[in-house]
């Protein structure tokens, strides 16, 4: 499928900015104090969720000043596209879980079902203690459990299509230095 770039940046030209990068990195800022205060004696292992969670994960990650092992995991169930489907593993962790506790960080907490079936699967491989970071948790009331919510958060957002910071519009603005809705959407 071919991609029509001027559609790519009349999205980014239209789009409106909930956050700008300043208020973005102290957001960051404030999610590595709380991380560091919990966490620094256990030893954790932090998975970034791929394709998403990489610029949080990489700014958050400079941030910590104790022992952790990093990796990734992949798992999308949006696969470019507005809307989400099933959740389809690309990467499953291949290290050891058992015992361990673990960090989980992803960009954005939406309906919650890839976050939750992450947490699921990380306790199921027998992790002692799973524990979730996301940049930015939507609001609205299809979340996958209602009381579903994250360890660590860094801003809220209304129920609007969002990009930049890690997160695409049609696989693209992951990017753009600042959290955009797609106005429209
Ligand atoms: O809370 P949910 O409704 O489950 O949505 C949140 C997930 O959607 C996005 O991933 P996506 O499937 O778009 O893959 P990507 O990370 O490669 O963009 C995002 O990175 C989260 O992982
Ligand atoms: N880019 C992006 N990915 C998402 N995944 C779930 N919700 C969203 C969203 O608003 N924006």
């Amino acid at each position: 499928m071919s991609v029509d770039l001027a559609h790519i940046r009349q999205v980014m030209a239209e789009a409106d900015c909930l956050y700008t990068e300043a208020e973005v990195e102290a957001a960051i800022d404030r999610v590595a104090v709380a991380i560091n205060a919990d966490l620094a004696e256990r030893n954790p292992i932090v998975f970034c969720v791929m394709n998403g969670g990489l610029i949080f994960a990489g700014k958050l990650v400079t941030k910590l000043g104790f022992p952790l092992e990093l990796s990734y995991l992949h798992a999308t169930r949006y696969r470019n596209e507005t809307q989400g489907g099933d959740l389809f593993w690309k990467a499953k962790p291949e290290i050891s879980l058992i015992d361990r506790d673990v960090l989980i960080i992803d960009d954005i907490l939406d309906e919650g079902h890839t976050l939750s079936a992450i947490v699921d699967f990380c306790h199921q491989a027998g992790a002692r203690a799973v524990l979730t970071a996301v940049l930015i948790d939507k609001d609205h009331q299809r979340k996958a459990r209602p009381d579903l919510k994250a360890d660590y958060v860094g801003l809220g957002c209304s129920d609007r299509y969002i990009f930049g910071y890690g997160m695409d519009y049609k696989g693209y603005w992951r990017n753009a230095a600042g959290i955009y809705a797609v106005k429209g959407l």
